[in-house]
């Protein structure tokens, strides 16, 4: 059987993403962890993403890693390929997003590629080029101090330029709203001049409706997860109106934070009045002041009926004070380890239902628990489903992307459970 559609994602967060997107839009979804090493039954499945760890390390390594990817879902027949990147754009001048998409149109041998981070219900906009978080420009927008990929421009068009060898062309809002006829007229004149990508404008639900039609015989589409829920109708199938399930597991809920995002650091402040916390110092972790062992012993004190918080989280003023002594890897890596021994030893201290803040983080936690694959189950806040693990001790996980949620997010997240 063919699949219909191959994901290759770049971070965690954003493969349960496009899974929860692509599911609510009526396909049965698998979501992986690295290319499967195994056989796996897809006789019932329309659509596998690859959750891959490979936004922000050496560009090389990401392609290699795609296309690895790119490989294993040709061997299970792909029709359409998508390549998800975060709907801010996250990337630096090296890449990751350009060098990986020019190896996917080089092996696909497509002429034409929408780039469309747009996600409207999140509040990414994209107009005349220029991607928007909210009322702000992405370059204006907390996005500006993220800790490993500031954004500090906003034209998309200028920024997949600066990191892909083939040319960047732009699919005005002006040409989105005239539908899908006007945007392959106006993709089919792109190619006329030689653009192999197209940026394209995107406002509301409408228009990434139009595009994913516009898309729908294009080999490779990339972007973020919102233009992926178009792009189910064109294989016929259509979305879903059924109650969504969440996890039922036992056990004691934990969240731990490692994005500095924003958001996360809102829901933090939110949460932290209500529930037992600890915030973790990323000095403390390089001299051994704060260790795993000592995290546990705190969490495993706290009432068993009520949610624990740990967080690495800083604001940008902390965070660049802490890289400049650190460095940047180091200081990310500090926390991203400590955080992935932590996941582990809570589980197995029964700490079963747990929710991680931020794709990097996410990215180490999946790693640490050796987790293959998850179930994607009912969405907590656009973006973000809650997932079960498919091997080991049953757990519930919700991978959250730094930016994502309500600011009651975390409490949200656990009522949902029962
Ligand atoms: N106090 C801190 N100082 C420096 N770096 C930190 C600190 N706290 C966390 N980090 C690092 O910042 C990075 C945050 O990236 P992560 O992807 O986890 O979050 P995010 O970017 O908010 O999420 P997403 O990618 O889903 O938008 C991680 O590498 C984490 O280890
Ligand atoms: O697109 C997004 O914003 C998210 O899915 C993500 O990729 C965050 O890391």
């Amino acid at each position: 059987m063919r699949l219909k559609i191959g994901a290759i994602a770049d971070d965690f967060t954003g493969a349960t993403d496009l899974a929860v997107t692509l599911a609510k839009n009526g396909m049965k979804v698998a979501q992986f962890f690295g290319v499967p090493t195994g056989p796996v039954d897809l006789s019932r499945t329309d659509a596998v993403v690859v959750a891959l760890k490979s936004r922000t390390i050496p560009a090389p390594d990401a392609v290699a890693q795609s296309l690895d990817a790119l490989d294993w879902l040709q061997r299970h027949k792909a029709e359409q390929v998508f390549f998800k990147y975060c709907s801010t754009f996250d990337s630096t001048a090296d890449g990751n997003i350009g060098p990986v998409s020019d190896e996917l149109v080089d092996r696909l041998g497509v002429e034409l590629v929408f780039v469309c981070p747009a996600f409207p219900v999140n509040g990414r906009t994209i107009y005349m080029g220029h991607l928007f978080v909210n009322d702000q420009l992405l370059s204006d927008s907390p996005m500006k101090d993220h800790p490993l990929t500031p954004m500090r421009d906003s034209n998309l068009v200028a920024l997949m330029q600066l990191q892909s060898r083939h040319r960047v062309g732009l699919i005005p809002h002006a040409t989105v709203s005239g539908g899908s006829k006007a945007i392959r007229d106006a993709a089919d004149n792109l190619v006329s001049k030689g653009a192999r990508y197209a940026v394209v404008d995107a406002l509301d639900d409408n228009d990434l409706a139009a595009i994913g039609q516009a898309a729908a015989q294009h080999r490779l589409v990339t972007g973020g997860s919102a233009v992926a829920q178009g792009l189910p109708r064109n294989f016929g199938v259509q979305p879903v109106d059924s109650t969504p399930a969440f996890p039922s597991i036992d056990g004691r809920n934990a969240v731990l934070a490692g994005s500095c995002s924003a958001a996360t650091r809102t829901q933090i402040d939110w949460i932290k009045p209500f529930w037992p916390n600890r915030r973790i110092d990323v000095e403390a972790i390089a001299d051994g002041t704060i260790t795993c062992d000592e995290l546990l012993r705190w969490a495993t004190d706290q009432p068993a009926a009520t949610p624990i918080l740990i967080h690495a989280s800083a604001d940008p003023g902390d965070v660049a004070d802490i890289q400049s002594r650190l460095g940047i890897a180091r200081s990310g890596a500090l926390v991203e380890t400590l955080m992935a021994e932590l996941a582990n030893v809570l589980r197995t201290a029964g700490f079963r239902r747990l929710v991680v803040a931020g794709g990097e983080t996410s990215g180490a936690v999946v790693k640490a628990l050796d987790l293959p694959a998850l179930e994607i189950l009912g969405e907590i806040d656009p973006g973000v489903p809650w997932t079960q693990t498919m091997s080991g001790p049953p757990m519930a996980l919700a991978l959250k992307s730094g930016n994502f949620g309500g600011v009651d997010f975390f409490e949200k997240a656990f009522k949902m459970l029962g």
